[in-house]
């Protein structure tokens, strides 16, 4: 399957590196086209794709278009191709925020299959989490391909594309809310004396660590043992973690999160406007 992507930056650049590393893709199967600076040509370099000529040339030549340019700049990218896709009728798949499968399908010739997904930036070594929601004309095989494709990045849902602002909050953009968790974690271990780079070091297997005994629970038969009750695990009476995370609970942590991916998913609702 040929997969040509319109936009050559971070989240093309996740998925193709991603999908190569991981050995479901292969890089002279994919096609790269990029905007004013030669982001297109510097992946191409990177990884062996190709790139083409212009964004009409990338349709007449690809099984299925990836949609990876800014929210903003989807309707010239649109008017550009649509000619194109008219002519050859690939499968359009964007990852673009906020952009419903009505409104792409709005700005593509009448019956063009397109499916909408929301990645995130883990693609770029494999462990993404993927929504996919199909548009009017998507078939399951269209899905399905959908599926494949992001699945050689990390793992995917299915999700009623309703949900898709609120999953682009705790998924899509909550990578950089974890990050600035680290951040300010290992800031701490600053303050208390330990090298950046070690309390980086250190904080990120706290975190690995963390999702995995999430990941053991889920994967468990039997009783799941949710987040909270596995922070009672850690929580000695009267001891140092209670006292951190009452005084964490007292800055407003828990609630700066909410409301934090309740702005992401506000300014997603406001980009598909
Ligand atoms: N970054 C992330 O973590 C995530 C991003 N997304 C979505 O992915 C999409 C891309 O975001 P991201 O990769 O971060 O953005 P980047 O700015 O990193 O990349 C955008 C790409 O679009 C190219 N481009 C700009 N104008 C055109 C044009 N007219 N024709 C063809 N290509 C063009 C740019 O080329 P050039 O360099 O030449 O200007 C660049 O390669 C967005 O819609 C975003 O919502 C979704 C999930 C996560
Ligand atoms: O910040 C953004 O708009 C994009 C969508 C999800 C992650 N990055």
């Amino acid at each position: 399957m040929r997969i040509g992507f319109i936009g050559a930056g971070n989240m093309a650049g996740a998925i193709v590196r991603g999908g190569i590393a991981s050995g479901r893709l292969r890089a002279e199967d994919i096609l790269l086209v990029s905007g004013p600076d030669p982001s297109a040509q510097a992946l191409a370099a990177d990884t062996g794709a190709r790139v083409a000529g212009s964004s009409a040339d990338l349709v007449a030549d690809s099984d299925v278009v990836v949609l990876a340019v800014k929210p903003q700049v989807v309707p010239t990218v649109l008017a550009e191709i649509h000619g194109a896709v008219a002519q050859w009728n690939p499968l359009v798949i964007s990852v673009a925020a906020g952009l419903s499968t009505f409104r792409l399908e709005s700005l593509l010739p009448a019956g063009t299959r397109v499916v909408r997904t929301m990645p995130n930036i883990a693609a770029m070594v494999g462990q993404a989490m993927t929504a996919l929601a199909p548009g009017a004309s998507a078939t399951r095989e269209d899905l399905a391909t959908a599926s494949t494709l992001m699945g050689s990045v990390g793992a995917t849902t299915e999700l009623d594309e309703s949900l898709f602002s609120t999953f682009t909050a705790i998924s899509g953009s909550s990578p950089a809310f974890v990050l600035t968790f680290i951040e300010a974690l290992a800031r701490a271990g600053v303050l208390g004396g330990i090298p950046k780079a070690q309390a980086v070091e250190i904080v990120t297997q706290v975190v690995a660590g963390s999702a995995a005994i999430l990941q053991a629970e889920a994967a468990a038969d039997g009783t799941h043992r949710t987040p909270a009750d596995l922070i009672d695990t850690i929580c000695s009476p009267a001891g140092t973690t209670v006292a951190g995370v009452m005084a964490m609970e007292r800055a407003g942590f828990s609630d700066a999160i909410v409301r934090g991916a309740e702005a992401a998913a506000t300014r997603d609702r406001e980009l598909g406007a």
